[in-house]
């Protein structure tokens, strides 16, 4: 990105520095946002078998009628279902520890160490890879209680591998395992839900990527924080990928979704894979499948992390609804646009916590 930047504290070392009941007002969401804190209920979202899944995706399967009750079908379709998926039986499950004990072990080190990857260049001009903050890009805007390690993992050859951590001296090849097997999962599951929706081609989404998908990753850190009530770990947002495969903390909850009005909790289930539903599957379904608003929240207790694998098609490509999902009675319900701009405008969006998918809506 390359925009001008300021040095901004990490949240860890905000958090540590502090260890009192105060927080900077930059964190303190807006006063009349309904947080709805206290009275969040566990979200009954059934885990599916990936092996199962891929062997008997044919829609007659206990597997295949668990992911259409998830993310629904052409119909059946509304704002009601969830939108993400729990995945086991998925065969990353050696390679998924090793990540996670890299990446907790990356933020247990001195401020100094992590900053040799710092996402302000020359310490003040800020790119979206490296270790640090988002960009603060107006004063009213509000902060999230997270400090984060964003790296490219796709294309290959385009990785910026001065800015992969040689400490701890798993973290690469961690993360460049992980991310592999990631890719499988994510296949798969685009396969069956191809299927889902009743394709002539199961392939149509995993083609849809191109020769230059883009693939990256997101290691978060959320300290403990003094005040839950007004700080969120992350804000409500969608996310603009096809699909996020996301590694949550086994220790620690706070991931949160939001179905009908009501925030659920997503709960955790060891060795799962999460995977969310992104703004581009939601374009390229035509809306049957939906991406859905999650955000994360604080606590007072305990640290956690979570690892996101985020997959986007080429950049330089256009996305739009699939010609077999639009129909009189179904028109197309978003405009077509190139995943380039959707992502300039994403990154705006999420700052200022607007959603982004509402500007292709037709
Ligand atoms: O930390 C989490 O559990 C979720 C993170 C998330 O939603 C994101 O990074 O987009
Ligand atoms: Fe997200």
């Amino acid at each position: 990105m390359g925009s001008k930047g300021t040095f901004q504290m990490p949240v860890q070392e905000l958090a540590g520095a502090h260890g009192t009941a105060n927080v900077p007002a930059q964190y303190i969401a807006r006063a009349h946002e309904d947080q709805q804190l206290a009275a969040a209920v566990v979200a009954p979202a059934p885990v599916i078998d990936l092996v199962r899944l891929s062997k008997h995706g044919d829609g007659t399967s206990d597997e295949a009628a668990k992911l259409r009750k998830n993310l629904g079908h052409p119909h059946h379709t509304g704002s009601h279902l969830w939108g993400l998926l729990m995945v086991s039986n998925h065969g990353v499950d050696a390679v998924m520890d090793n990540m996670m004990a890299a990446s907790r072990e990356f933020f247990r080190q001195p401020l100094e160490e992590k900053q040799r990857y710092a996402n302000l260049n020359g310490g003040e001009r800020f790119q979206f890879e490296g270790y640090g903050n988002d960009w603060v890009s107006s004063l009213d805007q509000i902060r999230d209680w997270t400090d984060r390690l964003y790296l490219k993992v796709e294309p290959e050859d385009e990785r910026s591998i001065a800015l992969w951590p040689v400490h701890p001296e798993t973290f690469r090849n961690a993360l460049h395992e992980y991310t592999k097997k990631c890719g499988e999962v994510k296949d798969d599951l685009l396969r069956a839900m191809a299927k889902l929706l009743e394709l002539d081609d199961d392939d149509y989404f995993v083609e849809h990527f191109g020769d230059k998908p883009l693939t990256d990753v997101r290691c978060s850190y959320y300290p403990v924080c003094p005040r839950p009530e007004l700080v969120f770990g992350l804000k409500p947002h969608c996310d603009a990928t096809v699909v996020t495969v996301l590694l949550v903390d086994d220790r620690v909850g706070g991931l949160q979704v939001l179905k009908d009005g009501v925030w659920w909790d997503v709960p955790i289930v060891p060795h799962t894979l999460l995977v969310i539903i992104g703004d581009q599957t939601e374009i390229m379904s035509n809306g049957i499948f939906k991406s859905p608003v999650h955000r994360v929240l604080t606590n007072t207790k305990k640290e956690r992390l979570s690892v996101a694998v985020d997959y986007y098609v080429d950049p330089e490509r256009e996305i739009k609804p699939s010609a077999q999902l639009v129909n009189e009675k179904r028109p197309a319900l978003y405009s077509k646009v190139k995943v380039k701009d959707y992502f300039a405008r994403s990154y705006n969006a999420f700052t200022e916590g607007k959603m982004v998918i509402d500007t292709v809506k037709i």
